[in-house]
């Protein structure tokens, strides 16, 4: 089962203010994508489009070649995991797993019963006694496990521990691997997880402002490491987006890459070149300004 996402010109109103606007982008199988974007930009409305549980107010989005919302041929092959408020959830974790087994064709049931096992979900308690963290667990189990053509994760893993995230961003890479799909995931944790990520798509006040591989994303900035004097000195007139000092080591992001001769100067006054961090280039393209509309 295979699946394509097309959006066109997408625009979505909410409560009367304008969420987001004219977005155009594809999202194909077998990459994972990773949204990103400062609180309020619009990330979940995205996300909530492709999911069936909005229809946008302008543009098209087509999944498969048709429109997703109240569609229940599209809701099948869509998954969106997303922190859900279990207080009054008196199913257990089983319960959850056996309904998956019955709605999601692609339901890897061994899967989930191994991951749940490593992770210490005590499956057999009701959701509402789990921990906040063993919950996103669950979730992030039935995300995976569903094996959905469209796998959306939005911020599951912010409750989990870090050993519990390891798992999860080793599965997402092993599984998509093994199960080619579009895996959509949108997180806060930029620095942790940009190297699952193929794609990015950096939401700002509602609109698109990057929508390009992650090797493309990081070609637009340097970093430059090594004696404070020798840095400074390259980085003349250049922007600096990030400043690091330890101990006699200073290490700038610059926004541009260097040219030959000044990677040679580089070269000559021992100063290390690197790879931008995507973290840093969020902080640079979205500083300054609110993250939606209304704060303009
Ligand atoms: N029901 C609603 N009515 C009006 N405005 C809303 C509604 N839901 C969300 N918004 C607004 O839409 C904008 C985008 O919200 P959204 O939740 O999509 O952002 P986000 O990027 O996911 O943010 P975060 O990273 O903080 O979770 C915000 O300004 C939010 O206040």
């Amino acid at each position: 089962m295979t699946c394509d996402v097309r959006a066109r010109a997408l625009s979505f109103r909410r409560g009367g203010a304008e969420i987001l606007r004219n977005l155009s982008f594809d999202l194909e199988r077998g990459l994972i994508y990773g949204l990103i974007g400062r609180n309020g930009a619009g990330k979940t409305s995205l996300l909530s489009l492709l999911a069936s549980y909005a229809r946008p107010t302008a543009g098209s989005l087509l999944i498969n070649g048709e429109e997703p919302f109240e569609n229940p041929r599209i809701m099948a092959q869509v998954h969106f995991a997303h922190p859900s408020d279990y207080s009054e959830e008196y199913d257990s974790g089983a319960d959850f797993l056996r309904a998956c087994r019955r709605y999601r064709p692609l339901f890897d049931a061994e899967y989930a019963g191994r991951l749940a096992g490593e992770l210490g979900i005590p499956l057999k308690r009701s959701l509402r006694s789990l921990s906040r963290g063993q919950q996103s667990a669950l979730n992030m189990v039935m995300g995976l496990a569903c094996r959905c053509p469209v796998t959306i994760f939005d911020e599951i893993h912010l409750a989990l521990d870090a050993p519990a995230r390891e798992i999860f961003y080793r599965e997402v890479f092993a599984d998509r691997e093994r199960h080619p799909r579009i895996v959509v995931i949108s997180t806060h944790l930029v620095s942790e997880m940009d190297y699952l990520f193929d794609h990015v798509l950096l939401v700002h006040r509602g609109q698109l402002l990057v929508n390009e591989p992650l090797e493309k994303v990081l070609s637009r900035g340097c970093t430059i490491t090594g004696g404070a004097r020798e840095v400074e000195l390259l980085a003349q007139g250049k922007r600096v987006l990030a400043d690091r000092t330890l101990g006699g080591t200073r290490q700038l992001t610059l926004w541009g890459e260097l040219n030959q001769e000044e990677l040679k100067q580089a070269r000559e006054r021992g100063v290390q070149t690197g790879a931008v961090e995507l973290q840093d280039l969020l902080i640079h393209l979205t500083a300054g300004e609110g993250s939606n509309e209304e704060t303009r």
